[in-house]
């Protein structure tokens, strides 16, 4: 190699890699994403009409640059000169944070057959979720442990369409392990779920309070949240009166779990959730009350409870906001959960008390199972599975049945996103704010559709949800989840890139 050679081909080198990086690290085009977004640029805006961010509804444009919200720019401050990038103009559309569900079932892995990481996340995409927290059990094994999570988060690898974070479970055998709880938080848990009650499955048995007074110290160490499914079993009054025990009439079933057991698990939750007080013995942890259906007395406890300075929240679910006891006809097991569904004043008092801010958010409770498990044959309401199944449809239920309570976009935004983030911990997530992650779902609320075969619907077993044959108003068009577009209008991102989400 001569002189020339030697002195000129390293110039040559450092010239071509600086016109590579200056001209093309903005290039959109260059950075191609990969299977794991339907639209290949890292760097680009997203326009409406309505972005709904924590000041307000705004006309204008986000900035997604990678995996983060970079600036969100009104519209009468861009004078039309984006910055380079590509630009998706949604005109009209909903802009809002992705739906963030704490509280689904995926049975993932051991009950896949019920549902499973890839239907399920996809159906959640579908539903514009960007992340979901999956509950410890229908699952096998529960999530209990360290080694148990570890088997979660091993099959949700590269089977998630959305970022899924993971309950572990706080039952009789880790209560007093403080190892145990500990190794299953320090693993990345983001908190626990404990049953007053029978869980409906034996393989995840029911805690009383000793134990959770016990969980809830060793949450304080962490500043996590225990969730828990507040049922107490009254016997003096579940039994059936002789001859009113049809099995197939709705109002037996309804009947064998009364308000009272609600109100008795909460009423012994409060006995401890004192100590999550400032200065008390368990601050720093978090009591959650899911799947709320009484709004009487078990809902002023409540209250009561977070004025004394608890540091409680509580979470109801859109089938409560929906359905009514008097409209569910004999047999239709579709409708069966735990607590049950109440009557329609109970339904119009849950409104109410989301609306004033007493409940302060929303989950799914998606908790499928294959469709055998529900008897539809026999309609047998005692016998059959409880567990409502809803995840790809509950940004439309909530809105179709909302409207007429005057529900805004901001509020489904703090029901759905900003609240369930910081119940989960997650600082990055639930509002389209700088610095967060791009996880945004974009909707259509005036768009109305019939949720019948015509519609695409990815859950595994469609035929067990109580939605099914019910007109809805808000269709979900597309869904970022960290900047990958992973749905639009029927078409999922080819590849899962879904991220577990655990606890540091
Ligand atoms: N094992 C369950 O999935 N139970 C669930 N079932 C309901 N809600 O009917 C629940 O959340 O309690
Ligand atoms: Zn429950
Ligand atoms: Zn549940």
């Amino acid at each position: 190699m001569d002189y020339l050679q030697l002195r000129v081909l390293p110039l040559l080198a450092l010239l071509a890699s600086l016109i590579y990086f200056f001209y093309f690290q903005d290039s959109p085009t260059l950075f191609e994403r990969s299977d794991c977004s339907l639209f290949p640029y890292n760097h680009y805006w997203i326009i409406s009409k309505r972005i709904v961010t924590p000041h307000g509804v705004i006309s204008g444009a986000v900035e997604v640059k990678e995996e983060k919200i970079v600036s969100i720019i009104k519209e009468e401050d861009w004078h039309g000169n984006l910055k380079k990038g590509q630009i998706i103009d949604y005109g009209e559309a909903v802009v809002m944070p992705g739906l963030i569900d704490v509280h689904a079932h995926l049975n993932d892995p051991g009950r896949t057959e019920w549902e499973g990481f890839p239907s399920g996340t996809r159906a959640a995409a579908a539903g514009g979720i960007t992340t979901l927290i999956d509950m410890p059990l229908n699952n096998f094994p529960s999530t209990v442990s360290a080694e148990t999570l570890k088997l979660k988060i091993d099959a949700a690898e590269k089977n998630i369409y959305v970022d899924v974070g993971f309950w572990g479970g706080l039952v009789p055998e880790n209560a007093f392990d403080a190892n145990s709880l500990e190794a299953l938080l320090s693993a990345g848990a983001l908190g626990l779920k404990s049953f007053m009650c029978p869980s409906g499955i034996n393989d995840f048995p029911m805690t009383n309070s000793s134990h959770i007074k016990e969980g809830l110290s060793i949450l304080a160490k962490y500043r996590r949240p225990l969730l828990v499914h507040a049922e107490i079993p009254q016997d003096s009054e579940s039994h059936l009166e002789d001859g009113e025990n049809d099995p197939r009439s709705y109002s037996t079933y309804l009947k064998t779990r009364p308000p009272s057991w609600e109100e008795a698990a909460i009423r012994e939750l409060l006995t401890v959730s004192k100590d999550t007080r400032i200065g008390g013995p368990a601050e720093g942890a978090h009591l959650h009350v899911v799947h709320l259906s009484d709004a009487g007395s078990s809902l002023q406890l409540l209250k009561e409870a977070k004025s004394n300075g608890d540091s409680v929240t509580v979470e109801t679910c859109p089938h409560y906001l929906a359905f009514s006891a008097e409209e569910i006809k004999d047999g239709d097991t579709r409708f069966k959960c735990a607590p049950p569904i109440r009557d329609a004043a109970n339904k119009e008092r849950l409104w109410t008390a989301l609306l004033e801010g007493d409940i302060d958010m929303l989950s799914s409770d998606h908790s499928p199972s294959v469709p055998d498990l529900k008897l539809f044959d026999e309609g047998n309401f005692l016998k059959a599975w409880g567990g409502i199944s809803s995840l790809q449809f509950v940004l439309p239920v909530t809105w179709s049945h909302g409207r007429q309570y005057g529900v805004t976009l901001e509020q489904l935004a703090l029901w759905w996103s900003e609240r369930p983030a910081k119940l989960a911990g997650q600082d990055l997530k639930g509002a389209i704010a700088v610095g967060n992650h791009a996880d945004i779902t974009v909707w259509e609320p005036n768009v109305e559709f019939e949720l019948n075969n015509d519609l695409p619907v990815y859950l595994k077993h469609p035929s067990i949800s109580a939605y099914m044959g019910s007109k809805l108003s808000g269709k979900v068009m597309s869904t970022f989840v960290r900047g990958n577009l992973v749905y639009k209008e029927g078409k999922h991102a080819p590849a899962a890139c879904g991220a577990p989400i655990l606890a540091t």
